[in-house]
């Protein structure tokens, strides 16, 4: 491009025009007057003989001409200059464009003329569309999302939730943004590691919490989050999803409990126990030091009567009697569980043979000064054997203390029952 002619002080002003990054329109009489350089080339004409003399509105977008030419009116009548307005415009090439436009009054021979500056605006028109229909679309994601999306910043103040929290948390949307994320967290060590653990790695997937919800029921949830930066790399909040896994998890505990639990007696299952005797062997293997053991096995005496008597009906009632006084007997760090039939396995960690024999002996006079109610207004009463064994370091396997146990409940029985003999 060769360098523009000078301007002197004296050219006149249409020379400065012309050297205007900004369009600039002359309108007499309705009809284009003059345009510089730049209103040239933003309507799309490659000389001035495709835009003088011709009608503005020719150019204004059908819809947009009503307002326009009001706007010029106004302008033609009265004294300062028009405020901005947009329009849509097409230029020669017929291409449709978003024009900002300002104007004066300006009198031109005696007649009302107007001078009219005007700035593109279809790029950011467009971007703006875009803008919204990015928006619109984040908008219905949101809305129909079952799991919740979220975002704290670094100070963990809750800056957006979408509308499914109200189904989860049972708090609208606005109650929550604005407040702290920690608020709904039943316990802030789960959360503390749930930051640290953000901040560590930048994200967690599937990681699992509780939350509270407004009813003040707890509620299982997964999370899946990453950690926000800033321009600086700064820490700057997260933002994910959480999931409600309530159900899930009620499911698996209710997979886990039948898995483990008796169903007659609540108590742990016959897997469950010897599993249970099987890790307090494994934890003592190799140990001279390690602490005392004892395993009790308890059958109910003459149980076969109750059944032929009452019924199994009954006989259930008497198992169940007989497990809720063991448990309630028990000690934290028992265990007991049901290994069939009317015979049940109790494990007593940190006892020796001595403190085995006192508990074994307040649970057989604990049954046998019960009365059971076994159908509603008829109680039986009930009386059991106990055989002891501890935990030897030479045992080979768990089975080997539990057939001493055996031995031992069979000497009880044989020795008269309702007894407690070790082995
Ligand atoms: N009601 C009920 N009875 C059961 C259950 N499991 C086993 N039994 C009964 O328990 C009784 C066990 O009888 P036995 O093995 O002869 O033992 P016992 O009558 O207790 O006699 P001793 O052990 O020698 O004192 C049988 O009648 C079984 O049918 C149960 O889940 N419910």
């Amino acid at each position: 491009m060769p360098d523009p002619e000078p301007i002197s002080a004296s050219s006149p002003p249409a020379t400065w025009l012309e050297r205007l990054p900004a369009s600039v329109v002359v309108i007499l009489d309705g009809c284009v007057h003059y345009a510089n350089q730049a209103a040239l080339k933003l309507l799309g004409a490659t000389s001035s003989d495709q835009l003088l003399g011709r009608i503005v509105s020719d150019f204004v977008h059908p819809l947009d001409q009503h307002r326009v030419l009001a706007r010029l009116q106004w302008t033609e009548g009265s004294e300062g200059s028009n405020p901005p307005t947009e329009f849509r415009a097409y230029t020669c090439t017929g291409r449709q464009v978003v024009l900002a436009m300002t104007s004066n009054h300006v009198p031109i021979d005696g007649r009302g003329g107007l001078l009219a500056a005007f700035l593109d605006m279809t790029e950011r028109v467009a971007m703006e569309v875009r803008l919204q229909e990015t928006d619109q679309n984040f908008q219905r994601i949101m809305n129909t999302m079952q799991d919740v999306f979220y975002r704290t910043d670094a100070q963990g103040i809750t800056r957006y939730v979408c509308p499914a929290v109200k189904n989860v948390l049972g708090y609208s949307a606005e109650e929550i943004m604005g407040r702290p994320a920690a608020d709904f967290y039943p316990d802030q060590r789960e959360r503390e590691a749930l930051v640290a653990a953000v901040r560590g790695n930048g994200f967690v997937h599937d990681f699992p919490g509780r939350m509270k919800r407004k009813d003040g029921r707890i509620i299982d949830i997964s999370i899946s989050t990453n950690a926000l930066r800033d321009e600086q790399g700064q820490y700057a909040g997260v933002e994910g999803i959480w999931r409600d896994i309530t159900q899930r998890k009620e499911m698996e505990r209710e997979l886990e409990r039948l898995a483990t639990r008796d169903d007659l007696t609540g108590l742990a299952n016959r897997r469950h126990i010897l599993d249970a005797l099987e890790r307090a062997f494994k934890r003592r293997e190799g140990r001279h030091d390690a602490m005392p053991f004892c395993a009790l096995i308890m059958d109910l005496d003459h149980f076969k009567r109750i059944n032929d008597t009452y019924g199994h009906v009954a006989g259930d009632a008497v198992l169940r009697g007989v497990a809720r006084i063991v448990e309630a007997l028990s000690r934290a760090g028992d265990q007991i569980g049901r290994l069939g039939g009317e015979e049940f396995l109790l494990l007593l960690e940190g006892a020796d043979l001595a403190a085995a024999v006192e508990a074994a002996e307040r649970i057989r006079s604990a049954v046998q000064a019960a009365s059971i109610e076994v159908v509603p207004g008829l109680q039986v009463s009930q009386t059991l054997s106990i055989g002891i064994s501890c935990w030897m370091h030479a045992d080979g396997q768990s089975t080997d203390m539990l057939e001493r146990a055996d031995r031992a409940l069979y000497r009880a029985k044989a020795q008269g029952r309702n007894m407690v003999c070790n082995g």
